[in-house]
């Protein structure tokens, strides 16, 4: 006997387009990570994962699968071949070289730039109307590079950036405040990584900014305990590299906070790389986090946020110092 009998006179289509299809290319750590987050957090109904390597992009795909039983139903699929990333509305890149301890970020360009010629226009061709997140490092010049490589309006192509940087801070103040990551809000903006840019003016707990308070062992936050604080976010990555030698699950849960912004129409506002020229006095044409936007058309705008002379200064020299390094490539 059929499990099923089908009512009489059904219309039953054999074919259902599923609604939200996110592609991961990149299936080491961070990519595995993004794309777990999404599947718990029950962001996506398709999920393609691409990479070069045929037996980890198959074993990754039917360990996740074998966990449908505690998952909602999803489709996951995986081919070496970009065609199983068609029509996708999100193409998260965390593909690149491993990345070697200490290895700089000119060294790390060079590598992932030759990836890139290859991934995006493939990824172009099957998803034209998709949104590129960027992770892969160095994630400003990379995410740019992908928006001139793919033709897609800047909306469309967006890089982590500064998103990971931030919620460490985010962090690191709420732990010394004893309050919940969720209330510190304040962006770093700019560069990713060493250079980023923490906007003290604007940081607040409660509305009640972070330089006027002190923290609950009675420490009051002057510029150069916050300068101290700057320092704590990037030695914390560096720490994790050392332990683990990788970094994974804070990438991914904060790069799936960035796909439900997305995929969802939430219109919540991140610190992410986007086309930053013409904003804050920044004349060349890069991508630096700014706090932006984010809904299912991509960037919907970056926020006029309060910024200080020196934090504008900083930003700006970011921007030379990413154009001086962009200036270089041959693509
Ligand atoms: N932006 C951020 O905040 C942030 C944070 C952490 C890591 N990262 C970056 O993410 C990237 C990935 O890190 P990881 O730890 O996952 O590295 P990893 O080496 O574990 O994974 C990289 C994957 O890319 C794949 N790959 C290589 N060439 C490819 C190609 N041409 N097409 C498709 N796939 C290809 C590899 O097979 C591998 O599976 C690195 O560039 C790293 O610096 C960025
Ligand atoms: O958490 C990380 N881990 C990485 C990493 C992941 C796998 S191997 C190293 C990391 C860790 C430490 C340093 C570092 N430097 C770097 C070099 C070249 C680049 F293009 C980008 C970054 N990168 C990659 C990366 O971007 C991060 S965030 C990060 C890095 C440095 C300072 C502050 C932050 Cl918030």
């Amino acid at each position: 006997k059929p499990l099923f009998v089908k009512i009489p006179g059904s219309d039953l289509p054999t074919q259902i387009e599923t609604r939200f299809k996110v592609t991961v290319v990149g299936v080491g750590n961070v990519g595995m990570a993004c794309a777990q987050t999404c599947l718990t957090e029950d962001l996506v109904d398709e999920l393609a994962l691409v990479d070069i390597q045929a037996d980890k992009l198959r074993g990754e795909m039917l360990d996740l699968q074998h966990a449908a039983a505690f998952l909602p139903r999803v489709k996951i699929v995986a081919d070496t071949d970009y065609a199983i990333s068609a029509g996708s509305d999100i193409c998260i890149v965390t593909a690149g070289a491993r990345q070697r301890e200490g290895e700089s970020r000119p060294s790390l360009l060079g590598r992932n730039l030759t990836l890139f010629k290859s991934i995006i226009p493939q990824l172009v061709h099957y998803s034209p109307n998709a949104i590129l997140l960027i992770v892969s490092n160095p994630v400003d010049i990379l995410t740019y590079v992908s928006w001139k490589l793919s033709g897609f309006p800047p909306n469309r192509v967006i890089g982590t950036g500064t998103n990971l940087d931030s919620s460490r801070l985010r962090f690191l103040i709420a732990d010394k405040f004893d309050v919940n990551a969720h209330n510190v809000h304040g962006y770093m903006v700019g560069e990713h990584g060493d250079s980023s840019v923490p906007l003290w003016s604007t940081l607040t707990l409660a509305n009640v900014p972070v330089l006027n308070v002190r923290d609950k062992n009675g420490v009051s936050y002057s510029k150069e305990s916050l300068q101290e604080l700057h320092r704590t976010v990037v030695e914390s990555a560096y720490e994790v590299i050392k332990l683990k030698g990788y970094t994974s699950w804070a990438i991914g849960y904060s790069t799936a906070s960035l796909v439900k912004s997305l995929l969802r129409d939430q219109r919540r506002i991140y610190p992410v790389s986007v086309r930053a020229k013409g904003f804050y006095g920044i004349e060349n044409e890069v991508y630096l986090s700014l706090p932006s936007q984010l809904g299912r058309a991509g960037v919907l705008g970056v926020a006029n946020v309060k910024m200080g002379e020196e934090e504008m200064q900083k930003l700006q020299q970011s921007a030379k110092t990413i154009w001086k390094l962009q200036s270089e490539l041959e693509f």
